[in-house]
């Protein structure tokens, strides 16, 4: 895996769904490329296929055409378990719904990924959750904590293999305008101290102008502001 190429390459990528003998088709030739340590936000109507792309960008749904290409490697051109792998090592998840295990503790979700991978992480979990501003909150399971809690952990969780790239959708979108933003704030920080290359979905206009580029799926491709 050449480290020098851009993290992510999407290349004429297309995805329709097949619904009741009818084809909806989503995304029809989106093309991008992000740079190293870039902070993308992907904006778009509701229904525009933003989701889809995201999914798409990280392993989760395999277009109907085109490819995407993590650090110049093929996502889909190879063995599911492949791509799994790839995802597991080289790509962190934020939900809007956080995801969390809810018979896991804080430490517990957090640790999930990492030991997945055969991997013992309780220090570096503890470390994460001490930078997500937890470390009073360990033990606690998800129903013990406030949403803007669930989602920080959500954010150690997804940070937890270290990947270089982290996706986000909606990660605000469950939460109220001052607590959503202080979880943007916590994850730009982090991210910019990593120097990660971060994708977020948002249908929020303020937040997309905290990225470096701003890109609209309209019509199923990316217009660029
Ligand atoms: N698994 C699926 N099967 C069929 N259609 C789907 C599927 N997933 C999504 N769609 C359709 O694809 C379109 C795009 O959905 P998507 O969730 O990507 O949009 P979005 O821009 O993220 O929307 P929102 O902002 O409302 O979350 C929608 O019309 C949706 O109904």
């Amino acid at each position: 895996m050449s480290q020098t190429a851009a993290p992510l390459t999407a290349t004429d990528v297309h995805r329709t769904y097949h619904l009741g003998g009818h084809d909806l088709p989503v995304l029809r030739g989106v093309d991008l490329q992000v740079q190293a340590g870039e902070k993308i936000f992907l904006c778009g109507q509701s229904g525009s296929g933003k989701t889809t792309l995201l999914y798409v960008l990280g392993g989760l749904e395999k277009p109907t055409q085109g490819d995407v290409l993590v650090h110049g490697k093929s996502l889909y051109h190879g063995p599911a378990k492949a791509r799994a792998q790839m995802r597991n090592t080289t790509m962190g998840f934020v939900f809007q719904h956080y995801f969390l295990l809810p018979e896991l503790t804080a430490l517990e979700n957090v640790c999930l990924p990492a030991m997945i991978g055969g991997k013992k992480a309780e220090a570096r979990a503890r470390e994460l959750l001490d930078k997500v501003g937890l470390s009073k909150r360990l033990d606690h399971l998800p129903t013990e904590l406030s949403g803007g809690e669930q989602q920080r952990v959500a954010i150690a969780r997804a940070l937890i293999n270290d990947p270089g790239i982290l996706y986000a959708d909606e990660p605000t979108g469950n939460l109220d305008a001052s607590t959503g933003s202080g979880v943007i704030d916590m994850l730009l920080q982090i991210v910019n101290e990593a120097k990660k290359t971060l994708v977020v979905v948002t249908h929020d206009q303020v937040l997309a102008k905290r990225g470096d580029r701003r890109l609209i799926l309209k019509e199923g491709k990316l217009v660029e502001e």
